[in-house]
C-alpha cells in the first residue's frame, strides 16, 4: 500500500526537482511582472495570476506587480457619458479622464489585486508611481504624421526613484504598482501606458526578468493573418521588426527593448490566458510566448537557459 503510494507521487517529485535549477538561478531576484487589462477580466485567471505571484514570492524571487486596466478604465468612461480615443496607442486624456483613470487604476483595479494577493498573507502593498516620487514624467506629445500632437494628460516617464519599492521588497511585500506618475513641473498627474511604466520599473530595479501578460499567445510573426508566434528574437532582430507593429503590441514590444536594453537580462510576453502561465514560464523548461534577449556577443552562449535545464 505504501509503495503505491510512493510509486503515484513519483511525478510530482520529478515536477518539483525539474524546478530546482530555476529556484536557483531566479533566488533572490528581482522579476517584474506586468498584469494587462485584457487578461484580468476572468475571475478564475486573476486567482490564479495571485497564486503564481505568492508561488514565486515564498519560493524566494522578489515579485513587483505592474498592473494595466485598459478595459476597465473605458468602461467607466462608458458610464460617465466619455470616449474612449485613442492616438499612437495611447489614451487621450482630458483632465476629467485623468480623475477617471486615476479612480479606476489605484481605487479600483489595484485595491482588487492586493485584495486577491494579501489572501495568501500579508504580503501587497498597493501603491502608485506618484508615491515616493517612484514615477516621475513630464507631458508626451507623440510625434504623428511629422506633428507632435497634445494628447493632454498622457506622461513621459523621466525618472524613476526605486526606493519605496526596494523598502517593500527588503520587507518581504509585494508591490503592486498603478501606472500613474507624478508631474515635476506643473503639479499634475499623469496617465502612462502601463508596459511602459513596467518596463522602466524592471530597467531601473536591475530586475532579472520582464514578464508582460496579455491576451495573446505572444507575438505573432504576421498578425492578424498568421498565428505563428515568435518565441525568441534578439534586441537587433526586435528593432528591425517594431515599425511593422501595431495596436497594443507597440508598447509591449517597446518596453520589452528598453528593459533588455537597459540591462534586463529577458522580457517576455506570455498568454495571460492560459492559467499559471508565471509558473510555467520561470519554473520549467517549457517556456511559454515570446522572449527578447540581447544580441549575442560572439563566442558566448545564449542567456535564458539555467546549468542543467533544457533550451526553453
Ligand atoms: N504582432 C502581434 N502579435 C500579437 N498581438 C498583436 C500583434 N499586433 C497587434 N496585436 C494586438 O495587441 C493586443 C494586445 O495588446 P493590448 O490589447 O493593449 O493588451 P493588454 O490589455 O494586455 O495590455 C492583442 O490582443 C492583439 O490584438
Ligand atoms: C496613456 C495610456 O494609454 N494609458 C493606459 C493605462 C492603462 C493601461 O495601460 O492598461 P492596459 O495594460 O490594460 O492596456 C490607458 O489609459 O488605458
Amino acid at each position: 500500500m505504501s509503495a503505491a503510494r510512493k510509486h503515484t507521487a513519483l511525478p510530482k517529485a520529478q515536477i518539483l526537482i525539474e524546478a530546482l535549477p530555476w529556484l536557483t538561478r531566479h533566488n533572490g531576484k528581482v522579476v517584474v511582472i506586468k498584469f494587462g487589462g485584457n487578461a484580468m477580466v476572468d475571475e478564475a485567471l486573476k486567482a490564479a495570476f495571485a497564486q503564481d505571484v505568492v508561488f514565486l514570492r515564498q519560493a524566494g524571487l522578489k515579485p513587483v506587480v505592474v498592473h494595466g486596466g485598459g478595459p476597465q478604465i473605458k468602461a467607466q468612461l462608458a458610464k460617465e457619458g466619455l470616449v474612449s480615443e485613442f492616438k499612437a496607442g495611447l489614451r487621450v486624456t482630458t483632465p476629467e479622464a485623468m480623475d477617471i483613470v486615476r479612480m479606476v487604476l489605484a481605487g479600483q483595479v489595484q485595491r482588487e489585486l492586493v485584495g486577491l494577493l494579501n489572501q495568501h498573507g500579508p504580503l501587497a502593498v498597493g501603491m502608485t508611481g506618484e508615491d515616493a516620487h517612484t514615477i516621475t514624467a513630464t507631458q508626451h506629445k507623440p510625434e504623428i504624421e511629422g506633428e507632435l500632437v497634445d494628447i493632454g494628460r498622457v506622461g513621459e516617464i523621466t525618472s524613476i526613484d526605486t526606493g519605496a519599492i526596494e523598502a517593500l521588497l527588503a520587507d518581504g511585500r509585494i508591490p503592486v504598482i498603478s501606472s500613474i506618475a507624478r508631474s515635476a513641473d506643473d503639479g499634475h498627474v499623469y496617465n502612462v501606458n502601463a508596459d511602459t511604466a513596467a518596463a522602466a520599473l524592471a530597467a531601473a530595479l536591475g530586475a532579472e526578468t520582464l514578464m508582460v501578460l496579455t491576451d495573446v499567445e505572444g507575438l505573432y510573426a504576421d498578425w492578424p493573418n498568421s498565428d505563428e508566434v515568435i518565441s525568441r528574437l534578439t534586441v537587433s532582430e526586435l528593432e528591425k521588426l517594431l515599425p511593422e507593429l501595431s495596436s497594443g503590441m507597440v508598447p509591449k514590444m517597446e518596453g520589452c527593448l528598453h528593459a533588455v536594453r537597459g540591462g534586463v537580462p529577458t522580457a517576455r510576453v506570455l498568454d495571460g490566458r492560459v492559467p499559471h502561465s508565471i509558473l510555467l514560464e520561470i519554473f520549467t523548461d517549457q517556456g511559454i510566448g515570446t522572449m527578447v534577449l540581447p544580441d549575442p556577443r560572439p563566442g558566448t552562449p545564449r542567456p535564458g537557459t539555467p546549468q542543467g535545464g533544457a533550451v526553453q
